[in-house]
């Protein structure tokens, strides 16, 4: 990751396993516990009470030198999907929690539960059945990411990156947490966006080609995601009791052909059962596979004297979704995404607002209240001479206000955000004649509070 306004603290914290650099007051960095294609993730302690926990540092590609603006759109996608889909299936205990989001003006930072015991592939290699695991545990690290995989898919979520390297364990227990939603897709939109989806696939997947579903190399063909993420974890079954991949081919054309014929061979260890259940999650053929809602009645999890997987099976009892019910929370993903914190979070320069009028401002003030708050912003509408059109739901709501000349017009918006905060976003569309009513619009929204948190305008529209 390049550096970043943050970096030479970060890196001297990185270099060893003391804590030296506090992020925004809250938490301290530690050393760098792994890094993705666009992330550094250091472990963290949480300065309010002392909690263990992983901060995963994305960098905002910015930089027309590194990046086109489709890479900067598909990263900027990249951590909306992760911050609403960890949001979604909060939780479950085999789904990594989401603890805060933090932003500067170039980098976000999730701040995650701390698995300790690192990658599911850095563990494989460390085994000491040379790479692998017995049946027990296998089954056992199985059930825990089937569980996690039936939650979130009956939330309307699809990860679409499942494999070893996205699986973290904690604990001395071998718990097993799903992570990196980045590539992940929700109900709603999975046939909307089919085009960037198969974009994004083929973008992300070619490091790791193969844990991919045959259908899903048929790029003009659009498929089911939830049974591709079936056959993601049938290949991490087979890794976690083989030791290593069903197909595999330093070529990757042969390696594509032989996922789509499906042409694997079991290890003699691999017990009737397991070779069975393997079998029904690397079926080829996407209708016939095996769902996710079933894999617990396979008789591979009779075995051991039947253990209780009763916790894990409850997530998928309910497989299907309503998209519907999810539409709110959507609403607040959408609202709340961590490119509209760093809109606030980056700077405080109050002076745009009661000097020069700005074009656009926007600022976070503490308060729940939609609706007060446009009540005072069409009170004071109505006193300046302004014409007002006000809209209001549940968690957002605008107003509109113009001049009665014409010549001045202006749309102010006010979102709900978590934490009692609600977040106020004013634009001017034309004219500039009006500039007491950005100031009183300052001191009616801002003027009577002890905190204000944060604060930006921005100049450009
Ligand atoms: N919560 C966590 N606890 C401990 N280590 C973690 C945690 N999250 C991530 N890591 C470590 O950081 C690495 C990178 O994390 P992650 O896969 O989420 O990043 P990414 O940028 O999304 O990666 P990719 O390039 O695969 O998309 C992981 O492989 C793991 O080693």
């Amino acid at each position: 990751m390049p550096p970043d306004d943050e970096s030479p603290a970060v890196a001297a914290a990185a270099a060893g396993d003391t804590f030296s650099k506090v992020l925004q007051g809250r938490y301290e960095l530690g050393r760098v516990l792994g890094r993705g294609a666009s992330s550094k993730v250091y472990r963290a302690r949480d300065v309010r009470d002392g909690a263990h926990v992983a901060v995963k540092a994305i960098r905002k590609p910015s930089s027309p030198y590194c990046c086109t603006p489709e890479d900067a759109v598909a990263a900027r996608r990249c951590v909306e999907r992760e911050v609403a889909a960890l949001r979604r299936l909060d939780g479950h205990p085999h789904v990594v929690r989401l603890l805060d989001v933090l932003a500067t003006r170039s980098t976000v930072y999730l701040v995650l539960e701390l698995a300790r015991g690192g990658t599911l592939l850095s563990a494989l290699d460390a085994t000491a059945g040379g790479g692998r695991y017995g049946e027990p545990a296998a089954r056992r690290l199985f059930a825990q990411l089937a569980s996690a995989v039936a939650h979130a898919h009956s939330r309307g979520v699809f990860h679409r990156d499942v494999k070893p390297d996205n699986l973290l364990l904690d604990g001395g227990e071998l718990s097993l947490k799903l992570a990196d939603f980045g590539l992940s897709a929700f109900a709603a939109e999975e046939h909307e966006h089919e085009h960037d989806q198969h974009q994004l696939l083929a973008a992300t997947h070619c490091g790791s080609p193969a844990y991919v579903a045959p259908e899903s190399l048929l790029k003009r063909r659009p498929y089911d995601a939830g049974k591709a993420d079936v056959w993601s974890c049938g290949v991490v079954l087979f890794v976690l009791a083989a030791g290593y991949l069903p197909f595999n081919d330093g070529n990757l054309m042969a390696m594509y052909r032989k996922i789509c014929s499906a042409k694997f061979r079991f290890p003699k260890w691999f017990s009737p059962e397991l070779r069975s259940l393997i079998g029904r999650l690397l079926d080829p053929e996407p209708d016939t596979r095996i769902k996710i809602g079933d894999i617990f009645d396979h008789p591979w999890f009779q075995q051991d004297g039947k253990p209780s997987f009763g916790f894990i099976q409850a997530a998928c009892s309910h497989p299907s979704y309503d998209v519907v019910k999810w539409e709110a929370e959507l609403e607040q993903a959408r609202e709340l995404n961590a490119f509209d914190i760093i809109g606030f979070a980056s700077g405080c320069d109050l002076s745009g607002l009661i000097g020069a009028l700005p074009h656009r401002v926007r600022f976070v003030v503490p308060g729940a209240d939609v609706k007060s708050t446009l009540d005072r912003v069409e009170k004071l509408g109505r006193e300046e001479g302004l014409a007002v059109m006000r809209k209001e739901e549940a968690r957002y709501g605008g107003v509109h206000l113009e001049g009665t000349s014409g010549k001045f017009s202006a749309y102010l918006m006010v979102y709900l955000l978590p934490k009692e905060m609600l977040m106020v976003e004013a634009k001017r569309a034309s004219g500039s004649e009006i500039p007491k009513f950005w100031q009183e619009l300052y001191h009616r929204l801002l003027g009577n509070c002890n905190i204000i948190t944060k604060f930006t305008f921005m100049q450009q529209m």
